[in-house]
């Protein structure tokens, strides 16, 4: 049996609304003669975990980049709940591969850092604060400053400070690349989890298409020289409420990954089932 993907957005199927709606978008650095993204279409929906692959320097940060509105883009439109978006605002979150935690605040000082910056009274903070850290599973790490804490609980922290700004749309730019193996399965599980219970729209980049299968409702595959999108399709493993080990046994996940890293190496879009 084969199976054929279509490479339009399947996500165009789904019944919500869109956040995020990218159109003709391209971007080229004023020290290069090719679109680094070239004529980008792309809707991120309510609710989406869209994770983003594709080889090394095809623009994935880059695009992250403009929709964050760090970068503008050189022709074509971001368009937020159906307004230009031109520069970054608390509705869009960004964590990227390196923390970023001040080193000289607590974990629960940082993750309180944008309430405080919004000017939320002190007794709300507090109450916000602990939530977030039990979501992110820190509670008992709030008091420690950052150099006491391993790697993948920095992560959590700095995961738990963009959440707490209810942020729209959360933007991660490989997030947990820099942690090692062991870290990094537990860290998929917590953002799984913490997906599931807050189901923001999430944009996340990663290398790893075994991360994509795992955790993303939606995969997105890009292709360099120029940038442009060449699959975006639902991913066929997610199930609700399964948890990673689960889905990583589904007979079926072997093969959607050598098909995406099919994709990664061409535009192939078939696949024998
Ligand atoms: N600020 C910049 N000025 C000029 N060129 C840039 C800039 N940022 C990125 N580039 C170039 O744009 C291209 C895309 O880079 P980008 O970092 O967006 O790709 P990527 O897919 O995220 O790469 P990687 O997976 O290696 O992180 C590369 O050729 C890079 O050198």
């Amino acid at each position: 049996m084969t199976l054929s993907i279509s490479n339009k957005s399947q996500a165009e199927a789904v019944n919500r609304p869109v956040i995020i709606d990218i159109k003709d978008l391209s971007l080229r650095y004023s020290s290069q003669d090719l679109n680094v993204l070239d004529y980008i279409d792309l809707q991120l929906y309510e609710k989406d975990f869209v994770c983003v692959l594709g080889p090394s320097g095809c623009g994935k940060s880059s695009l992250l980049n403009v929709i964050a509105g760090f970068q503008k883009q050189s022709t074509g439109e971001v368009m937020m709940n159906g307004k230009t978006r031109k520069k970054p605002n608390a509705d869009i979150g960004v964590v990227f591969q390196h923390h970023n935690l001040f080193p000289w605040l607590s974990i629960e000082k940082n993750v309180a850092f944008g309430l405080k910056m919004k000017g939320v009274p002190k007794k709300a903070r507090k109450q916000t604060v602990s939530y977030y850290l039990e979501l992110v599973g820190l509670s008992a790490a709030a008091k420690k400053l950052p150099y006491q804490v391993s790697g993948g609980m920095k992560q959590r922290a700095a995961i738990a400070r963009t959440l707490i700004t209810d942020p729209k749309v959360i933007l991660m730019d490989e997030p947990f690349s820099a942690l090692d193996a062991i870290t990094r399965v537990s860290m998929q599980n917590h953002l799984l989890e913490i997906w599931r219970k807050t189901k923001k729209c999430i944009f996340f980049i990663t290398h790893d298409v075994e991360e994509a299968l795992l955790l993303g409702t939606r995969i997105v595959v890009m292709q360099s020289n120029p940038g442009r999108v060449i699959v975006d399709m639902q991913n066929p493993l997610i199930r609700q409420n399964k948890p990673i080990e689960s889905i990583k046994r589904e007979k079926e996940f072997n093969k959607w990954s050598d098909y995406l890293l099919s994709c990664i190496s061409d535009t192939e879009s078939e696949i024998e089932a």
